[in-house]
């Protein structure tokens, strides 16, 4: 008897979006959610902060115990986790699988130790890098966008410096996008995301 195939279809592929701060992930992203509102989903995160106003378990974020979260790191379960203030925050591999469980495409905008920590997991992820067309105009993009002090643009541009690095290596991305002119990015960009659309 001939196997039967229980691949994910390839529009249901979680996407791994990664590149270094100011490269336009978020730009691509809006762009992404703007052309196709239903059709890409992001994972709710997990928090140990209290929830605010009519804020709800399981829809703005799984809230949780600091207890339980330390149970699910040691456990291995989160993509990414980080303290903010006094609270942790994190992307579980679970939460990553509703999406796709829902019907939707899960869009993971992740620096370079969660894209690592995906490769590692069963999620079957494709990976995009966004490139900026060289550090120089990275730097420019950083300061006109005037959302960072000059503290956090340098650091911002040391970290970039990594994430080019691990942009060029060869066997993790399944494309690598130059953020040069917007136009013509979007479209490359797009028809990653959109494998299945003609024209
Ligand atoms: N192709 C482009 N040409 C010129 N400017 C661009 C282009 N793409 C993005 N920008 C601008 O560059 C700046 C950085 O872009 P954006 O905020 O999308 O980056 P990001 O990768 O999401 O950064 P972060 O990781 O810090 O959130 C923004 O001001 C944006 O408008």
């Amino acid at each position: 008897m001939a196997p039967t195939s229980t691949s994910t279809p390839t529009a249901l592929r979680p996407i791994v979006v990664s590149g270094p701060s100011g490269s336009g992930k978020s730009t691509l992203l809006k762009r992404l959610f703007d052309a196709y509102p239903t059709r890409f989903g992001f994972s709710i995160s997990h928090t140990t902060r209290a929830p605010r106003g009519t804020e709800q378990d399981g829809v703005e974020y799984h809230f949780t115990t600091r207890e339980a979260f330390t149970s699910m790191v040691a456990r291995g379960e989160f993509i990414e986790h980080a303290q903010f203030g006094s609270n942790l925050y994190g992307t579980s591999v679970a939460a990553v699988k509703e999406v796709r469980e829902g019907g939707k495409c899960c869009i993971l905008d992740i620096e370079m130790e969660g894209v690592k920590q995906v490769k590692r997991t069963d999620l079957n992820a494709r990976f995009v890098f966004l490139k900026p067309p060289s550090l120089e105009v990275l730097e420019q993009r950083l300061r006109g966008r005037g959302t960072d002090g000059e503290e956090a643009v340098v650091e911002r541009l040391a970290q970039a410096e990594r994430e080019m690095e691990f942009g060029a290596q060869e066997g993790v991305w399944d494309r690598v996008v130059v953020n040069d002119e917007l136009e013509r990015a979007w479209g490359e960009f797009r028809a990653f995301c959109v494998p299945d659309e003609q024209g």
